[in-house]
């Protein structure tokens, strides 16, 4: 292993984020190990989103560090962040919902390229080898993730599952080292949620992508976080393997209330529900880490 790899590839010391009077973030710390999946929950408004918009650029925090693969972020702009491997899916998808998935896809390396993430590589139609390279390396994406059969149809017709595949794969055509994951479960199905804890695997594998998750359903986490933080009010409030994190008291009172606590039942059913991963989940998450 080299030194590389025995230092986190994301590393968050100290920051506190103020949006006016209110602290959004406080002294918060955060280690992501390379090829780790690590998810971020807490209660609405807790500043997970903001964890993620400190990392990509979008939010200046006040105090403290963040550093990726050794670089120091914060001095960086956006487009300097992704160029340096990290890559990002938004709640709201951002897609271009009128294009085809393909030429979203397509367009999401045209704008890396115009920032130069793909040095060498020209505008469509300059250098048709090159948008050859990038026609192939979208369809390479659309194979992995089990979407090459909606290439050419327009994202607006898609069902809102589909469509949050596609925003993870725009992230992953350009092959980011992290990717951070707004909640990748929400408003979709069930048997989605299956199928997304099983891409995730899949992308952490076949492209040894570190993932940073923020996620409210906590199926999704128990069946692939390797290890979770709780935020509340700004604050690192629990860290570590999901299914002790989410039995905590301290973490099922941040989640349900203090009142809901004192109730037996309350609090048993709530352990229930954070700890029972199902025998198939734990079958895959083994078969993952052969
Ligand atoms: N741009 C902003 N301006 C002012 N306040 C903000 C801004 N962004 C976030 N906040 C506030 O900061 C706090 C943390 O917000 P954040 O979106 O990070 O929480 P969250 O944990 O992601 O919540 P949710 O699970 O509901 O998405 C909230 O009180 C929110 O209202």
């Amino acid at each position: 292993m080299t030194t590389a790899q025995n230092t986190p590839l994301l590393e968050i010391r100290d920051l506190s984020v103020r949006f006016g009077g209110l602290l959004a973030l406080s002294e918060f710390s955060l280690a992501v190990e390379h090829g780790e999946i690590y998810a971020l929950v807490g209660p609405n408004g807790a500043g997970k989103t903001t964890v993620l918009n400190c990392i990509s650029g979008f939010v200046r925090p006040v105090a403290g560090s963040i550093t990726f693969a050794g670089t120091s972020l914060l001095p960086l702009g956006r487009d300097r962040r992704i160029r340096l491997g990290i890559g990002r899916t938004f709640q709201q998808l951002q897609l271009f919902a009128s294009m085809t998935v393909l030429e979203n896809l397509l367009v999401a390396q045209h704008s890396a390229m115009r920032s130069g993430l793909f040095e060498g590589i020209l505008p469509f139609g300059r250098a048709p080898r090159e948008d050859h390279k990038a026609r192939t390396r979208a369809r390479d994406t659309l194979i992995l993730l089990g979407l090459e059969e909606y290439a050419d149809t327009r994202v607006s017709v898609l069902p809102h599952g589909i469509q949050k595949l596609v925003g993870v794969a725009r992230a992953l055509v350009l092959r980011p080292r992290l990717v951070l994951l707004d909640e990748p479960a929400a408003g979709i199905t069930h048997q989605d949620v299956e199928a997304m804890a099983q891409n995730l695997r899949t992308w952490r594998k076949e492209l040894g992508t570190t993932l940073l998750l923020i996620e409210h359903n906590m199926s999704l986490v128990q069946a692939v976080a390797d290890r979770v933080c709780v935020l509340d009010y700004g604050r690192k409030l629990a860290e570590g393997e999901a299914r002790t994190v989410l039995s905590d008291p301290a973490v099922l009172e941040a989640y349900l209330g203090r009142e809901a606590l004192e109730e037996p039942e309350v609090v048993r059913s709530a352990v229930h529900e954070a700890t029972s991963i199902s025998e198939e989940q734990e079958a895959r998450r083994e078969d993952s880490t052969c």
